[in-house]
């Protein structure tokens, strides 16, 4: 009921233009169906293999290459991702060079595109927000990063309001411009976004839906012609989304997507010369990258995020709950996930520790609150616990052990959510450093304590890491937000009593700091620095003063 007469409202409110899609969508179809999907979520299966195509200068295609991606669960063979290798590439690079530097449109061309863009923006963010198109969204980000309901759905709600936020005219308002009075009558200058034209996005397996959109959506605002590459382990929720975008509005010549190996995808890098790439993934790709493309990269790279609990001790409940979801929802693989945690020696006196690892040992396979670590084979992170725990006074505070009774694959790793605490001294010294901050994407995070004479320790630590993306620092006290916030770097920072790490939503920046390709995702600051440059345009029209008389030479 609540439904017809939302649609119907929707009628009733709808311009005449997006009248049209209203009616043309089958409205039945749309809330008992997905009519653009080309897969049925449940039903892929090791017998049922779902396919995944390629899709260049418009076309949806398939080579002769399939790469298998395993069932996280069970190891079934359950998805063929058709792959392009490095003899294939010859269409996205052309693709790539149809597009000019000066872009699809920009302020002076096509601006008629901002609104198409807006307006499509408003149709995949309705769809998005259809809880038939929801849920299969949801459950198709369920199978090939596993994570529970909860999080996965936040992943489509984000992603839904994104779109909500950039339709209507508040595409063409990205590239809204500036002028400032010349020194005569006639002169004026102007500022303005400029696409880059060509650009390519690289997107990683833990955030299938939501990084993807969020930065292809960026991209097309600002007047590129983006080629897509996602994970292949993860990469069906993406072509699901394309067709969806499409069903929407979006022309099929304006986003080439590709699925391949990281040698192919660099070949094409190299010969289709974008002019910019967004990478988002692992430091030691995105340095590689830098690199290749001469520093024409933006990055949102590793995070070895922290949380520092200050003086002032209240909320505990809360406290031990947020830590928890910060390092172990979706089995710490969010690159915002809590890497590591300091506890100031007032909250010693508390069971915060005790409480989280109650909330750790609820989590369970069943309904995905943990599950399988797809970067880092079990082995990998018992090694690792191992190393840590050579360390003088360093201990496993709860966890650290293989699940049991599962059928995850060996490719992939599964652990019980694992804390480990290392002395501050300990971390401190050079011979631990390296290793104690050592990323582990998965369910995995370093506790440390600190007496109140310790914060420049703390501060040093924070001071020698590589990567600046999350950080929180749960305190009320102004003396010691103003602190740690004024000798840190983060991008993403939270502060105050309910800081957390994880958990960014579309409303705010999220990205790191403290280097010059770091790149952000979400807000409109975020999309116009990582996609459009800055473009000058000063005119100079006269009329020449009345007396005027060719001067000397200077
Ligand atoms: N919303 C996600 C970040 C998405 C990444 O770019 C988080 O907060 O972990």
């Amino acid at each position: 009921m609540n439904r017809i007469l939302v649609s119907r409202q929707l009628r009733a409110r709808a311009p005449q233009t997006a009248l049209s899609w209203f009616t043309s969508l089958n409205i039945s179809r749309s809330i008992h169906g997905v009519p653009f999907a080309t897969v049925e979520v449940e039903e892929i299966s090791g017998s049922q293999p779902a396919e995944v195509l390629n899709l260049v200068q418009g076309k949806w295609k398939n080579t002769n290459r399939w790469n298998t991606i395993l069932d996280p669960l069970n190891g079934e063979p359950f998805i063929r991702v058709c792959e392009v290798d490095e003899t294939g590439i010859q269409p996205f690079v052309e693709s790539l060079s149809k597009c000019p530097k000066h872009g699809l449109h920009n302020p002076f061309k096509a601006p008629e595109r901002y609104l198409m863009l807006g307006d499509i923006s408003a149709k995949a963010g309705h769809m998005l927000s259809l809880p038939k198109v929801s849920d299969f969204f949801t459950r198709l980000i369920q199978r090939v990063a596993p994570k529970s309901y909860h999080q996965a759905s936040g992943e489509v709600y984000v992603t839904q309001k994104f779109l909500e936020n950039f339709s209507s005219d508040q595409v063409r308002f990205l590239a809204r411009s500036f002028g400032v009075p010349g020194n005569h009558l006639g002169q004026q200058s102007h500022g303005f976004r400029w696409p880059y034209g060509p650009v390519a996005i690289i997107t990683p397996f833990n955030f299938p839906l939501e990084i993807p959109v969020l930065q292809l959506m960026g991209a097309l605002y600002m007047g590129n012609k983006p080629v897509l590459k996602v994970d292949s382990k993860v990469s069906i929720v993406m072509e699901q989304m394309m067709r969806l975008l499409h069903y929407c509005g979006l022309p099929t010549e304006d986003v080439d997507f590709i699925n391949s190996d990281g040698q192919a995808m660099n070949k094409l890098l190299l010969e289709g010369n974008p002019r910019m790439t967004l990478f988002t993934g692992s430091s030691r790709v995105a340095d590689k990258l830098a690199g290749d493309l001469k520093g024409r990269v933006k990055l949102e790279d590793a995070g070895f995020d922290w949380k520092i609990l200050g003086p002032d001790v209240h909320e505990e409940d809360y406290v031990a709950w947020v830590c928890d979801q910060d390092a172990y929802a979706c089995s710490g693989q969010k690159c915002s996930a809590q890497s590591m945690l300091f506890i100031h020696e007032n909250w010693s006196k508390t069971s915060l520790l005790s409480k989280m690892k109650d909330l750790a040992e609820r989590r369970n396979l069943e309904d995905l609150t943990i599950g399988p670590v797809l970067t880092f084979t079990t082995e990998a992170m018992l090694e690792h616990k191992n190393k840590l725990l050579q360390i003088p006074g360093s201990k496993v505070l709860f966890g650290g052990e293989p699940l049991t009774n599962h059928s995850i694959p060996p490719v992939y790793g599964a652990i019980e959510p694992t804390a480990i605490f290392v002395p501050l001294e300990e971390i401190l010294k050079d011979k631990n450093y390296e290793l104690v901050t050592r990323e582990i994407f998965g369910p995995f995070q370093i506790v440390t304590d600190y007496k109140n004479d310790q914060l420049p320790l703390v501060l040093d630590a924070l001071e020698r890491m590589h990567a600046h993306l999350t950080a929180a620092v749960v305190s009320n006290d102004p003396l010691f937000l103003q602190e740690v916030i004024g000798n840190t770097v983060n991008g993403t920072t939270y502060a105050g009593l309910r800081a957390r790490t994880t958990g960014a939503p579309q409303n705010h920046w999220f990205g790191p700091a403290g280097d010059p390709r770091g790149a952000g995702i979400g807000t409109p600051e975020a999309i116009k620095l990582v996609w459009s440059c800055h473009r000058e345009i000063i005119y100079d029209v006269g009329p020449l003063p009345k007396q005027w008389k060719t001067p000397p030479s200077t």
